[in-house]
């Protein structure tokens, strides 16, 4: 019998001769350790790959160095079964696995906007060095239009002689804290191609997902990699175009939520995504919106996704709004003011800290002098990493103890559910900004907050009224 050692392989011709698809996953990070879990799951060999060994020591054990719900149970199953390991051992990755998925880090560079492929290229220069045989590069990271192109060219010249290697992109969509369902239910499949080959091979790993229905787009390398980077610019679009109008009713009165659900009642606008808050942020959106633009800039097209240089000056002025609103409602002085910040991830089921929102406003707060108190159910740890200074604490109710302000900025279903009494009791003020328009406004009032929100008319004198924010009267 052939052993996973022994066979010979010959992924791309009519002689293939293994059973199971061998898999290697590149980064481990909150892609990569999802992609990984999810096709050991499909019941393929998996073999996640890292530089990082804490980080693979911590994988190996079956503990996840993330908040990802799901995820946890699907990396023990695996890892039990031994359909799933763990390695930085390049020479082990090339001999074990014949498709290997490229998940590391594209993050933006620190001197631009650009979106920073050392990662990349390391991961393939790496496999490039071991692969002796057949085998499959399938690129997921998102990268700038031109890359799978670039890496080619780098495997036609750096692939050792009598290799056999195909690249092919296929893009990643997966939203963190539902990543495991878009991984095994995504919206669409998208694969770009060279030149056919590894279309065979990708259908079969993916082909209990294309079972349900799932829609698959074959491609070229190039509609990919923009496919990828136009989905995320679309939604930052939508997220600023709505804080737009929210700058409009900040301004005029009227109610930016209402005016969503109306133009969402449009099918051909849709209502997701229309959410007026504090903005987007994360690992993904604010990079590729940067890295795109300066892509196309760099292809001569200098005005092209000028557009998206817009939408970013908006997605940040919502920070400044916060931060401006605090002050304004602590009498124009944060010096010694005690605040209390809930949420300080970048969205609620995830402990993603990279660029969020809510960090950002808590140290702008924390360097105008206030003292600031951060509870989050699950981002203290890694927004400690980042930033030590604030006073991190293990409950809402600690955050909020003799609190002049409370900034609801992550819409956690905790902070959803607040009770507007109990709250009251703990605070020194009854002020709140609602960053994420998810309190229930009036019932609040009632109980004597005073209390605003993205898209809200406010002026402190009159916004203690019951009824909410009064119009600016022309
Ligand atoms: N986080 C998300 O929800 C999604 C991310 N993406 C894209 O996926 C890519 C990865 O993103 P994340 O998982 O969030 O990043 P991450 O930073 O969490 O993980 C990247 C991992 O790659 C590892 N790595 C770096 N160089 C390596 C090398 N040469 N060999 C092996 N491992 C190496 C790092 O140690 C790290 O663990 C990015 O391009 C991102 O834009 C796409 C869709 C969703
Ligand atoms: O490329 C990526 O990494 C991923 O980026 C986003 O996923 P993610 O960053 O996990 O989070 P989203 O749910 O898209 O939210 C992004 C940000 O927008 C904010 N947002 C979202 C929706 C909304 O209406 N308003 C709003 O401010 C969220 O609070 C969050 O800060 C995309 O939704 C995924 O499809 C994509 O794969």
């Amino acid at each position: 019998m052939l052993t996973s050692r022994n066979r010979h392989r010959f992924v791309f011709s009519e002689r293939r001769t293994f059973v199971t698809l061998r898999i290697s996953v590149i980064g481990t990070g909150y892609l990569g350790a999802t992609h990984a879990a999810c096709m050991a799951e499909l019941g393929y060999e998996v073999i996640g790959v890292d530089v990082d060994k804490a980080k693979l020591e911590s994988l190996a054990a079956g503990i996840l160095p993330f908040h990802e719900p799901g995820l946890p149970e699907l990396l023990r199953k695996n890892v039990a079964s031994g359909r799933l390991r763990f390695t930085d051992d390049y020479e082990d990755v090339a001999a074990n696995a014949d498709i290997h998925f490229i998940t590391v880090g594209t993050p933006q560079r620190a001197d631009s906007q650009s979106a920073d492929l050392s990662y990349v290229d390391g991961a393939v220069d790496s496999l490039l060095e071991h692969i002796t045989g057949d085998a499959l590069i399938v690129g997921k990271s998102t990268v700038p239009v031109g890359t799978a192109r670039r890496l080619s060219e780098k495997i036609a010249q750096d692939a050792k002689p009598g290799s056999n290697i195909a690249i092919a992109w296929n893009p990643e969509f997966l939203r963190e804290g539902f990543a495991v369902k878009d991984t095994l239910r995504p919206d669409r499949l998208v694969y770009g191609l060279e030149d056919g080959r590894g279309l065979e091979l990708l259908r079969e790993v993916y082909a209990s997902v294309l079972a349900q229905d799932v829609p698959e787009i074959v491609t070229d390398l190039e509609t990919a990699e923009l496919v990828k980077v136009a989905a995320n610019a679309f939604l930052a679009t939508k997220i600023s175009f709505i804080n737009a109008f929210a700058e409009v009713t900040e301004t005029v009165g009227g109610n930016i939520k209402t005016l969503a659900d109306a133009i969402g009642h449009d099918k051909r606008i849709g209502r997701q995504f229309l959410n007026a808050g504090v903005g987007f942020g994360g690992g993904c959106l604010p990079k590729d919106i940067r890295a795109l633009q300066a892509r196309v800039s760099e292809l001569g097209l200098t005005q092209t996704m000028g557009f998206l240089g817009e939408v970013d000056q908006i997605n940040l002025r919502r920070r400044d709004r916060v931060v401006s609103l605090a002050s304004n409602m602590l009498g124009n002085e944060l010096a010694g003011k005690h605040i209390c910040v809930l949420g300080v991830t970048f969205k609620p089921n995830s402990d993603d800290v990279r660029d969020s929102p809510a960090l950002d406003i808590a140290v702008r707060l924390y360097n105008a002098g206030a003292e600031v108190s951060v509870y989050d159910p699950e981002g203290n740890a890694n927004a400690a990493g980042r930033f030590p200074r604030l006073n991190y604490v293990d409950s809402h109710q600690e955050a909020a103890r003799n609190a002049d302000l409370t900034l609801v900025l992550t819409e956690w279903q905790e902070f959803r559910d607040l009770d507007p009494n109990e709250l009251g009791e703990v605070v020194a003020s009854k002020m709140l900004i609602d960053g994420r328009n998810v309190l229930d406004r009036p019932a609040w009032r009632e109980q004597g907050w005073v209390m605003t929100g993205p898209g809200e008319y406010f002026e402190l004198n009159s916004n203690n009224a019951a009824t909410g924010p009064v119009p600016v009267q022309q």
